[in-house]
């Protein structure tokens, strides 16, 4: 019943399979020691196995793999440093795993596709397995166009616009919060909310009925959205500056972006650690983009108000773990010392999910918002510009 299967023999004896190879090796690190990819066959009796076959690595140190590949050894130390990312994320109170800390879920040897389910590399929510998928989305885009390719793009790309002087310049002119209006065709929490999407027309129609910027999500496998969307909208002329919603794990993203036209991202600090803030906040400077970092709780929200060059703070009412949706968490993140803070840095606080009426909006206005993200209650209506009058109580369009 037991048969051993190594790495090497599999994978690289069946070309079919090397496309679908896995960013991280089948095997994991625990501190000096070094798991080797040799591949045992249980029975499928095994209880908390609901794959077909049962993958369970042998071990050895590190020295012998090396001697025997070391290949494999190089590709050990990438997966320590995916691990260390994790401790680290861990220590500033971020729940979500950066990738499964025992492999990948699918491990693709030769011909064969071992899943495993067991604790460690299943994803506890549904941001994790977004993040762990992305990330390996994230890792087979940038073979397809390097970081070098991307520059050569991004000087051809259209000249930015500005993000956040839209908002405040809304802010200003209406009175009321700034409205970034999200071109959303559908959402794991909600399914499909638009039929017959037309992204551009969608666009469109938000920046006539007032909207003084856009959100486009880009997210194809949990949001059916897709960068083509956000270029197609760019390319259409529409005015208002764009945000990128997407799930950024890696630098590379942002560049991408910027590629396709995006004048904003989004930093999400329930993935991103401090240091990969501070980072990327700076790429973006760079590139001449917005960065919108999400929070969702307090511990989030202190650090990122302690992060040097934050302009734009938005406060999720959606949990994105467990889906539930609380507007009194715009409110309770802003009170006392973090709303001063906030004030005296003059951060514009974007409140988030969730509002779908002009008294929603009133609310998070009184609790200290500049401006407000919003998809559902506006995508759902047959002309999605027109319902922006309902949602503010009043005609914003001029
Ligand atoms: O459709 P709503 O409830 O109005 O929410 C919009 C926006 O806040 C939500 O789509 C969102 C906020 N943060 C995100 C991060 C990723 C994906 C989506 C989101």
């Amino acid at each position: 019943m037991e048969g051993l299967v190594s790495m090497k023999s599999s994978a690289s004896s069946h070309p079919a399979a090397i496309g679908s190879l896995p960013r991280r090796p089948t095997f994991s690190i625990r501190r000096s020691q070094v798991t080797l990819p040799r591949v045992k066959r249980f029975s499928a009796a095994a209880a908390s196995i609901r794959a077909q076959q049962f993958v369970q690595p042998d071990t050895m140190d590190a020295s012998s793999a090396a001697r025997e590949e070391p290949e494999i050894v190089l590709k050990a130390k990438e997966w320590e440093v995916g691990m260390l990312q994790n401790e680290l994320a861990e220590s500033q109170g971020i729940r979500i795993r950066r990738q499964p800390p025992t492999g990948p879920p699918l491990h693709y040897v030769g011909p064969f596709e071992f899943r495993i389910q067991n604790e460690g590399n299943t994803p506890r929510n549904i941001l994790e397995e977004i993040v762990w998928h992305k990330d390996n989305e994230v890792h087979q885009l940038k073979q397809w166009k390097p970081i070098y390719t991307l520059k050569k793009a991004m000087e051809d790309a259209l000249p930015t616009r500005d993000f956040v002087g839209a908002l405040r310049e809304a802010n200003r002119r209406t009175g009321l919060p700034g409205l970034i209006a999200e071109v959303k065709k559908a959402s794991p929490s909600r399914g499909v909310l638009r039929e017959n999407f037309d992204p551009v027309e969608v666009a469109q129609s938000y920046e006539k009925g007032g909207a003084a910027c856009l959100s486009v999500l880009t997210d194809a496998k949990y949001f059916q959205g897709s960068f083509e969307n956000l270029e197609a909208i760019r390319k259409a002329g529409v005015k208002c500056p764009l945000l990128c919603k997407e799930f950024i794990v890696d630098a590379w993203q942002i560049y991408y972006a910027r590629t396709k036209g995006a004048d904003a991202i989004l930093l999400i600090a329930a993935i991103l650690p401090d240091l990969d803030i501070k980072y990327m906040i700076k790429i973006c400077k760079v590139l001449g983009l917005a960065a919108l970092v999400e929070v969702h709780d307090e511990r989030e929200m202190d650090r990122v108000i302690g992060i040097e060059g934050v302009e734009l703070i938005g406060i999720n009412n959606r949990n994105l773990e467990t889906f539930e949706v609380d507007i009194s968490n715009t409110k309770k993140l802003l009170e006392g010392e973090r709303g001063k803070l906030i004030r005296e840095k003059g951060i514009i606080v974007v409140g988030e999910s969730g509002l779908f009426t002009p008294e929603h909006i009133a609310y998070v206005q009184e609790a200290g918002v500049g401006a407000v993200l919003v998809g559902e209650s506006l995508v759902k209506q047959s002309d999605p510009g027109q319902a922006i009058s309902g949602l503010f109580g009043r005609d914003i369009s001029s």
